[in-house]
């Protein structure tokens, strides 16, 4: 048999998703308002061998982004991904990856455009009191918009993710989850109906989480994109890194 470490990426994925119980995930998706965890969806050893140092390794690119009262944190662009941990796009664009979510959600899945900070990248929890405030993942798209977390790095006791399923539903009672996301640790959800945070980091913690975003259709009016490119550029990635590549998209 293979080692775990001499596998690549697609390959990684392909066994973890020929091993998941895609009907049961399928209903407990469902059951919990479109919300699902899976354990060790990776093998902790190989996302520490292999995705981890890809995160390590863009640690200079980070930007920092402090909103009082909401967030604090670092953020990797897709376009730094893209560029400097290639990795990360093998899961996010694997077929096998995709054809699971695809029948876990019941819609057929986009990769986001190109011109989406956000598709594929990385969040950094690394200076004590690190964290962001209950929010949903709105979508500004055209159509639903999907999000995906895994685990990298959790070195911390206090920096949790805060799940409220449930609020504004129309008939069932809201329930909070409290999550340690361990490295290969997934999180899928549909980002408007999952109320979320994440509680401040400790001295001398760090967590560091991928997402991934998916959509159902790539288009969004021009006013949301501003919107969107604002709220990114302060909240995640800095204007620079936003509205460059915006407007490189604009001009071509
Ligand atoms: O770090 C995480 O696990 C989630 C962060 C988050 O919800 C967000 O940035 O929208
Ligand atoms: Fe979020």
């Amino acid at each position: 048999m293979v080692s775990n470490m001499a596998m690549g990426i697609t390959e990684a994925v392909d066994r973890a998703v020929a091993a998941l119980d895609v009907d049961r995930l399928h209903r407990e998706y469902w059951e919990q308002n479109e919300f699902l965890v899976i354990r060790q969806f990776l093998p902790r050893a190989f996302v520490e061998e292999v995705l981890v140092p890809q995160a390590q390794g863009v640690k200079t690119e980070l930007n920092r982004n402090y909103i009082p009262g909401h967030k604090k944190g670092g953020s990797v662009s897709y376009y730094t991904v893209r560029r400097r941990a290639p990795l990360f796009l093998d899961l996010y664009r694997s077929d096998s990856f995709r054809a699971f979510l695809d029948r876990l959600v019941d819609a057929k899945l986009l990769l986001c455009p190109e011109n989406d900070p956000h598709s594929c990248a990385l969040y950094y929890y690394t200076e004590p009191g690190d964290h962001i405030g209950f929010h949903y993942d709105t979508s500004y798209y055209k159509g639903a918009r999907y999000t995906i977390l895994m685990g990298l790095v959790d070195r911390s006791t206090q920096c949790k993710l805060v799940c409220e399923l449930f609020k504004d539903h129309p008939t069932k009672a809201p329930q909070r989850l409290e999550l340690i996301t361990e490295p290969g640790d997934m999180v899928i959800f549909n980002g408007d109906k999952l109320w979320h945070a994440v509680t401040p980091l400790g001295e001398g913690e760090e967590r560091i989480a991928l997402t991934m975003e998916y959509v159902t259709n790539p288009e969004m009016g021009a006013f949301k994109r501003l919107y969107s490119n604002l709220k990114d550029s302060f909240a995640y990635f800095g204007l620079k890194t936003v509205f460059k590549q915006a407007l490189a998209k604009k001009s071509s």
